[in-house]
């Protein structure tokens, strides 16, 4: 049955969704990625895919952008479309120092200003967190917990190189990628990620701040939320964590980073729309091991 935010037909999706912010990084997702793609729903020009990974069914739908947008989406999904865990594969804004264009954030929990998912339940400030499962499949998948010979944690990504590098300054550090190898999906090299052949990339896990403004002038907001552990700044996951909490669904964010707050460095929009593919690796891999 049609909701008023998506038209397709029970059955049309999936149990497990990948969600990206931007439309066409749905498409690409869905083409690069999924076999047998189907769009399922094009509603305000918010695309939905269902194929298969490696066999499993797996559909991916744009959020939009913003708590409220990703929790209509969510909310229709888990209550009318039988969806059982989203994963977001977003972009964000690095705030930590030690963070660099290209890395990955798994967030485990989100801070937020936004109204709509702050207040949630009144009277308390509610705990934005991803489910269990979902965070650890996607640590495990990124390189968290394997160790080598010499007793150094050693990741795994999809065929790609990976050491784990041990704890950063906040968050901690599972896994360093070495560029030019393989990534999730067979998506083409863009020309940030050729400037980037040869360096690495690191993969986080950590507290992301959830934002309902893009543009804001807030320095010691920041400083401080960066003083508190956090590592980057997007507007959907806590509103995604706490849908899925309000209706018995399992979430999580995985964010690359496009941007730095505290410095000039950031990917143009065309570059952010491909630059998911590790993203998306984790995101089915967590789908896999649940
Ligand atoms: O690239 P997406 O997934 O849309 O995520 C980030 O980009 C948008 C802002 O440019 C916000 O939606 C923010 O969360
Ligand atoms: O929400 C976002 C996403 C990317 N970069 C930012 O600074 N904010």
């Amino acid at each position: 049955m049609a909701t008023p935010h998506i038209d397709a037909a029970p059955g049309d999706f999936a149990p497990d969704i990948l969600m990206p912010g931007d439309p066409r990084r749905a498409t690409r997702i869905a083409e690069t990625v999924l076999e047998d793609a189907r769009l399922v729903t094009e509603v305000r020009g918010i695309l939905g895919y269902t194929g298969t990974f490696d066999g499993r069914p797996v559909s991916v739908l744009a959020s939009g952008m913003g708590v409220p947008s990703i929790s209509i989406y969510a909310t229709e999904l888990f209550r009318e479309f039988g969806a059982q865990r989203i994963v977001r594969i977003g972009t964000a804004g690095g705030m930590a120092p030690h963070l660099q264009v290209g890395d990955v954030v798994i967030a485990s929990a989100a801070h937020t200003d936004s109204g709509l998912s702050a207040n949630r339940v009144p009277g308390v400030h509610y705990s934005h967190a991803p489910s269990f499962s979902l965070l650890a499949a996607a640590a495990t998948a990124a390189g968290a917990g394997k160790r080598d010979a010499s007793g150094r944690a050693r990741a795994k990504d999809s065929g790609s190189r990976a050491q784990a590098a041990g704890s950063g300054a906040s968050g901690t550090t599972i896994a360093t990628v070495t560029k030019g190898s393989s990534g999730a999906a067979g998506t083409e090299p863009t020309p940030s990620r050729r400037r980037r052949r040869g360096k690495t990339s690191k993969a986080y896990v950590g507290p992301v701040f959830t934002s309902d403004a893009f543009y804001a002038d807030r320095p010691q907001t920041m400083e401080a939320l960066v003083a508190h552990g956090t590592l980057a700044v997007e507007m959907e996951a806590a509103g995604l964590y706490a849908t899925a909490d309000a209706e018995g669904g399992q979430a999580l964010a995985i964010c690359t980073i496009s941007d730095l707050l505290f410095s000039d460095a950031s990917l143009s929009a065309a570059e952010r729309e491909l630059l998911f593919d590790r993203s998306v690796a984790y995101g089915l891999a967590a789908f896999a091991a649940g």
